[in-house]
């Protein structure tokens, strides 16, 4: 389970809300944080700005009732959207999902489930999760995340995931989409398969899959595929989705004339960042057009680099295959004489991955990631103390996350089809970086490069990614019949919540270089550091 104390956590911040790297999605969405420098001041102030407008308020923490301000500022934020706000009128049915059943209840209890028993397993729309589980005696404990120069203690709640007693839709009249956008991430299949048979236990007769992500819904060449237990019934037993994926694509506004047109009324996006803002857009839209329509999103990144969350599946599965690749990078390097082995890793913003992967490997001597800035050259440099490694140890291994060192790397300015930026090679980089350090010192090195990304991008879900999956996509279903929209399902403190989207997707969740996780994978490696 990821830990979220190594999640970045500079002293005095907005709790998670760190403005450091945006994905330039949504301005209106970033948050300030809370300078060091005017925390020493009586008189603090922290800016916020409210997702649903650009206006920003400040907290004075002289007022005495700052932290009550707060909180109610921090409900409305999290506040995730429901249909009847745009449709006051409209009516909930009883839940036809029940936990004592397997089948949907609407034959057994027409008039709804027995309410006289005291158990029912039903999530209470009030119930909620906490957030921060730890109270900070003092912003100088590791990983504090103060608000206030005191770092008192303020409790922020979000919304506990999960079936309800109601629900806003009669599943003969839902027809339910799923499409999956973005690069393959290990676990879309079994997401795919939870939300299918979710849907069916709810009594749901249309559910289809969209092809190939968003360009699914405008390729009049792609039809749609349509889904039932028996379609999906074995597709977790390989990687990949089973309904394709791509980049790029159509506009929100022909998204969702596509959703009109095909009578689509329950969406669920499989994706990353990039996804889930066209998921808020597909809602936002649907919204304006008073369609009574729900966008529900289930987040993938393989990068881990999603916000607030323990984390996202697919990423333990990363972590196991990527250590196979280190594997064979020792064994490389260990039988060569002088043997240098560099093995590159997936994270384009965020570290996770190779940090995970050297850690739990324990045969990486040098880690890299795009959080913590390197010299390649120089007497501090990685190259010497490659040097250092050969004469002492007579072999080495280095893990490169893909955003790390781009400053050594040509840039292009070149984006993909969604329009994230195309990265230079910084695994070619480096192996051609040491064989000609290694040829100009005249000494000998056998330098092996392995980039595993597209082999541990197509793997299977591991058990654990597996059940995470599952449980992702159970709750995807119920936050959808309970008539939540633009919203996002994730593992909170091991408790499963809905998230509003702007709130998770307004810049990446990046490693902390002052966390203890990063100082136990240096203190791994034993390297120092490059500067
Ligand atoms: N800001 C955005 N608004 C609307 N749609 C977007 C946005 N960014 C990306 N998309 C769409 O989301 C899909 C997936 O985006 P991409 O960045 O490739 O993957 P990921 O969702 O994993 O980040 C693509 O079809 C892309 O066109
Ligand atoms: O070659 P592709 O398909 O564009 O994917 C490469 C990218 O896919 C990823 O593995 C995951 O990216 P997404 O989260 O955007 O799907 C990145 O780490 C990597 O940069
Ligand atoms: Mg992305």
């Amino acid at each position: 389970m990821g830990s979220l104390s190594h999640v970045i956590s500079p002293k005095l911040i907005l709790p998670h809300l760190n403005s450091r790297r945006s994905y330039g999605l949504s301005k209106s969405n970033s948050r300030t944080l809370i300078s060091t420098r005017a925390a020493k001041k009586v008189r603090v102030f922290a800016e916020i700005k409210n997702q649903s407008s650009s206006s920003k308020k400040e907290i004075n923490f002289s007022d005495p009732d700052w932290k009550t301000k707060f909180q109610k500022e921090f409900e409305e934020r999290f506040n995730i959207p429901h249909i009847t706000d745009i449709f006051e009128d409209d009516v909930s049915i009883p839940s036809t999902f029940c936990l004592k059943m397997r089948t949907p209840i609407t034959e057994a209890f027409a008039a709804g489930y027995p309410s006289d028993e005291e158990w029912h397993g039903y999530i209470n729309n009030n119930d909620r999760v906490l957030l921060k589980t730890i109270y900070y005696s003092s912003p100088r404990s590791a990983g504090a995340e103060c608000i206030d120069p005191n770092c008192t203690w303020v409790e922020q709640w979000v919304h506990r995931a999960g079936p309800r007693e109601k629900i806003y839709f009669k599943p003969e009249e839902v027809k339910a989409a799923i499409v999956t956008c973005g690069g393959l991430c290990p676990g879309l299949n079994d997401v795919i398969r939870h939300i299918v048979i979710t849907l069916e236990i709810y009594g749901v007769k249309k559910i289809v899959g969209i092809p190939f992500g968003y360009r699914g819904f405008s390729d009049k060449e792609l039809t749609e595929m349509p889904l039932s237990r028996k379609v999906v019934q074995n597709i977790h037993l390989s990687g990949g989705s089973l309904l394709g994926v791509s980049r790029g694509g159509p506009s929100i506004s022909d998204i969702v004339d596509s959703l009109e047109e095909r009578g689509i009324n329950m969406l669920f996006v499989l994706g990353g960042n990039g996804t889930h803002a066209g998921a808020n857009g597909i809602h936002n839209e649907c919204r304006k057009r008073r369609l009574k329509v729900v966008v529900v999103g289930v987040p993938k990144t393989i990068d881990n680099d999603i916000l607030l969350m323990d984390k996202t599946f697919g990423f333990d599965t990363a972590v196991e295959e990527a250590q196979r690749a280190i594997n064979s990078a020792y064994i490389e390097a260990h039988s060569a004489y002088h043997g240098i082995g560099v093995v590159k890793l997936m994270g384009r913003s965020s570290g996770f991955i190779a940090m995970h992967a050297s850690l739990a490997s324990g045969q990486i001597d040098i880690c890299l990631i795009p959080e913590v800035p390197f010299n390649l050259h120089g007497p501090h440099g990685v190259l010497t103390h490659l040097k250092y490694l050969i004469e002492t140890k007579g072999s080495a291994v280095i893990c490169v996350a893909e955003g790390a060192g781009q400053n050594f790397v040509q840039k292009t300015n070149a984006t993909d089809a969604s329009g994230n930026a195309v990265l230079g090679d910084i695994g070619v980089h480096i192996q051609q970086e040491i064989k000609k350090y290694f040829k100009g010192i005249d000494v000998h090195a056998d330098v092996k490069y392995i980039d595993p990304t597209y082999m541990i991008r197509a793997c299977r879900a591991n058990a654990s990614d597996g059940i995470l999956c599952t449980v992702l996509g159970q709750n995807a279903v119920h936050g959808a019949f309970a008539g939540y929209s633009g919203i996002t399902v994730g593992i909170c403190n091991t408790h499963y919540v809905y998230l509003p989207i702007p709130e998770v997707i307004s810049y990446p969740r990046l490693v902390d270089r002052n966390s203890r996780m990063w100082h136990r994978c240096l203190t791994s490696t034993g390297q120092p550091d490059f500067l």
